[in-house]
């Protein structure tokens, strides 16, 4: 896959400014008693590209995630989203200005169809309360432009022929694009995938790396969690490393495996060995 020309042309360091960045993070810190879970500096994520955030367990990916996305909140630093400040925002306010994301463990509801599962993500975005929205009736006006949304990503994600079946009967892969095709109901601008991939079998992933490159190609902004390794030299434009809650290094795929940063916090640093700078070796 083509490299976008903005990513040649940046220095892979970390908080490194990209010509026309969607999301901008600025000290954005959050800590659960004493452990600083996230403290990243500067980060910003380049529009119209796929950025892999990727860092050992622990690193603070979710965490980081979790905030930015408005579903747990932070205990310093701004963020925003196309020049508009998110910092504090709940996340259907987030969702509404663009930026969806999807979970680790999906978030679909056993108990409803595939179709109401649909319907559902389209109220919460909009931070409705689920239960008046699915029982006025649908055939009208906004409810039936949603119906036919909703059919046409399902169409899209080949889940057509689940429409009415419980989303507990589903696989873990169906699961997932159940998930992506969810976010996409807000006619989202960016979304950040929190492990899409993970519990997947080889022919869904092959599946979800196509839509995810395909929404890239439309014009999406994606940042997704990756372990990865393969996945992420797959599709990513972009990487960005944390380690320790940090930004530790940031480039194009082909520089990340090279990066000295990114060793030391894959394998652990060694004490007898200078601090990592973030460059290349
Ligand atoms: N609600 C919480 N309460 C206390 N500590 C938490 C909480 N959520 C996360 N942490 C801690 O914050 C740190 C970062 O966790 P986080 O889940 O963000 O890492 P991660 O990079 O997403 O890890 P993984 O790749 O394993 O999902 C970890 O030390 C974790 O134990």
């Amino acid at each position: 896959m083509p490299v976008p020309e903005p990513a040649r042309e940046l220095e892979p360091v970390p908080g490194v400014r990209k010509p026309d960045p969607l999301l901008v993070l600025d000290d954005v810190t959050r800590t659960f008693g004493g452990l600083v879970a996230v403290h990243v500096e500067h980060l910003e994520v380049q529009r119209g590209t796929i950025t892999a955030l990727i860092g050992p367990n622990g690193a603070g990916k979710t965490t980081l995630f979790n905030v930015v996305s408005g579903f747990d909140r932070a205990d310093g630093g701004e963020w925003s989203f196309d020049g508009q400040p998110l910092s504090g925002r709940p996340p259907h306010r987030i969702a509404r200005y663009g930026m969806v994301r999807t979970f680790q463990l999906t978030r679909t509801p056993a108990r409803l169809t595939v179709l109401e599962n649909m319907l559902l993500a389209a109220t919460a975005q909009r931070g409705e309360r689920l239960l008046p929205a699915l029982l006025r009736p649908l055939w009208r006006g906004q409810e039936r432009e949603i119906v036919v949304r909703a059919d046409e990503l399902l169409n899209r994600f080949r889940l057509t022929k689940l429409r009415d079946e419980y989303a507990g009967t589903l696989s873990g892969g169906q699961r997932k694009l159940l998930e992506l095709a969810r976010a996409l109901m807000a006619r989202p601008v960016m979304l950040l995938l929190d492990e899409p991939m993970a519990g997947v079998n080889p022919a869904l992933t092959q599946s979800l790396l196509g839509h995810i490159t395909a929404l890239r190609d439309e014009g999406l902004t994606v940042c997704f969690v990756e372990h990865d390794m393969d996945v992420v030299m797959g599709i990513s434009d972009w990487v960005a490393v944390m380690a320790g809650g940090r930004l530790v290094a940031e480039g194009p795929p082909y520089t990340i495996g090279r990066n000295r940063a990114v060793v030391d916090a894959y394998l652990g640093k060694r004490h007898d060995e200078p601090e990592a700078t973030g460059e290349e070796t």
